[in-house]
């Protein structure tokens, strides 16, 4: 219903006589309490505001599309990769980690790449990263880690102290401090950089036979990566330069597309395999499992509106359908549980039920009531189980595949300690000016650390993936001689 003449109306619909003038008792007198419009727009300013995401708070959005090339349901039953041309609707958030909301985009920091298929199964939420690994490998370091990457609790300001004592005392984050400290840790474009599930992820087919996966989203741009020098400009000159070459690219029709590969691996190789395949910190080798092609990620829409569609956005690790599953991996697991405690707390009880995050199959369950609940609420229809009026019932040919566990209950490590091997393979990999610049980018975010003890603690990590990555950083910080590394 449109109101005529494009009348403006208050937030109950009434038309409003004066929306330039409040209401003053005299030209000259105080304002009037009576001025109901003038309060309401007050009270509603002031309430604007969600709480921006505790980490991820810079982002940018888009629709588009998700369309299978290749056949892999003997590996999973998710209906939404059944068949080869089978299209599925997707929203993908991308944002910086440790920023604020008003952040500058061109800093260097791992990218989210959250991605939400609208499948004909429930909503399936990938939410990885542009890095196929991770700092840290137990749920339990996160608060203490995501400390470390924001603001010091006196000065208000970054703390290169904390950073580097953190990491130089959890070697488990040399793999992933490599990559960021690369070329890669400042993408040109969010459209040209990949995307990975990063964990392992458990996938079940129509038999309930299961493997291990892994997800790679290739970007079809290509790599890019900003010189620091510009990407530190355009921090200052144009904070949101990420952010506005995706709404431009997709504006003019340039629509921007991942092809997305999964590795494979047999449930029994994860006892064998000479990485544990469930630490977040470690690659599987692609010569051991080839990328297999899945599909095309297409982003074709902008949203229409920044906070209705990507601030009020809420990914889950969580948020399964039926044929893909979580594995054992100790971060994974306690995601599951992270993000939507957050979306209670940030977006409230039935984020749920709006229209960005609302499944775009059927949703029927007995969960009522909550703020702002703006769904029907489930009308009058039968709101507890078991009941005996046809509410609706489980499917147990959706339970989980079972699997066997083993053990005693008790805080235990991943098995292998090797934090160096694979951190070595990717410095030996760069080219010799690949290493130059990660050397100075690690000798540049290393030297404002105050205590000499941390910088070595972290170079002897660097020299034991490789000795000259850690002779060249040492050099850097003219540590070098004076310590004997
Ligand atoms: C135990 C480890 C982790 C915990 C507890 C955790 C927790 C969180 C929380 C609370 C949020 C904010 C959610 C919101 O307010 O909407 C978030 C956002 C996010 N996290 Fe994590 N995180 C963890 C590890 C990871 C890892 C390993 C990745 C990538 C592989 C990742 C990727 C993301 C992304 C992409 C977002 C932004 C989602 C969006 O665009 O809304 N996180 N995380």
């Amino acid at each position: 219903m449109s109101t005529p003449n494009n009348r403006l109306t208050t937030s109950w619909g009434a038309p409003v006589g004066d929306n330039q003038n409040s209401l003053t008792a005299g030209a000259r007198g105080p304002t009037l309490i009576q001025d109901v419009h003038l309060l309401e727009k007050l009270a509603h300013f002031n309430r604007e505001r969600v709480p921006e995401r505790v980490v991820h708070a810079k982002g940018a959005g888009a629709h588009g599309y998700f369309e299978v090339t290749n056949d892999l349901s003997a590996h999973t039953k998710a209906s939404f990769l059944s068949e080869v041309g089978k299209r599925t609707p997707m929203f993908i958030r991308f944002s910086t980690v440790a920023g604020e909301l008003g952040s500058a985009d061109t800093v260097r920091d791992p990218r989210g790449f959250a991605v939400k298929f609208y499948t004909e199964e429930g909503n399936y939420d990938l939410v990885g990263n542009n890095t196929p690994v991770f700092f840290i490998r137990d749920a339990i370091k996160f608060p203490d880690f995501i400390h470390t990457q924001k603001r010091h609790p006196q000065t208000h300001l970054k703390n290169p102290n904390a950073v580097w004592d953190f990491w130089s005392l959890s070697p488990e984050s040399l793999h992933q401090v490599t990559i960021l400290m690369s070329d890669r840790g400042i993408p040109a474009t969010l459209r040209h950089m990949h995307g990975f599930g990063s964990h392992t992820f458990k996938w079940v087919n129509a038999e309930g036979e299961a493997v291990w996966v892994k997800y790679h989203f290739k970007t079809n741009q290509g790599i890019k990566n900003l010189d620091v020098d510009l990407a530190a400009k355009l921090a200052g000159e144009n904070p949101d330069y990420h952010t506005e070459d995706l709404f431009n690219a997709i504006a003019a029709g340039d629509f921007p597309s991942w092809t997305l590969y999964v590795q494979i691996m047999p449930v029994e190789d994860a006892n064998t395999y000479r990485f544990d395949p469930f630490d977040v910190t470690k690659v599987w080798s692609q010569k051991d499992y080839p990328l297999i092609e899945v599909g095309q990620m297409v982003l074709n829409r902008n949203p229409e509106n920044y906070f209705a569609e990507v601030e009020q956005a809420t990914f889950s690790p969580g948020s399964f359908v039926p044929g893909i599953e979580a594995s054992p991996d100790k971060m994974l697991q306690g995601r599951l549980f992270a993000y939507s405690d957050a979306h209670r707390y940030r977006v409230g009880p039935n984020h749920n039920t709006l229209p960005i995050n609302r499944p775009q199959s059927e949703v029927n369950h007995y969960q009522r009531d909550g703020a702002m609940r703006a769904d029907g609420n489930g009308g009058g229809s039968v709101y507890y189980e078991p009941n005996s009026f046809g509410g609706p019932s489980q499917s147990p040919q959706h339970k989980i595949a079972a699997y066997e566990v083993s053990g005693s209950a008790d805080s235990v490590a991943y098995d292998h300690d090797d934090h160096y091997t694979q951190a070595g393979d990717l410095y030996r990999l760069m080219s010799e000016e690949e290493r130059a610049r990660l050397v100075r980018n690690i000798v540049g975010a290393m030297k404002p650390v105050e205590k000499d003890e941390i910088k070595l603690r972290q170079i002897a990590h660097f020299y034991k993936a490789d000795p000259e990555y850690g002779e060249r950083v040492a050099e850097g910080l003219g540590l070098a001689a004076s310590h004997g590394v």
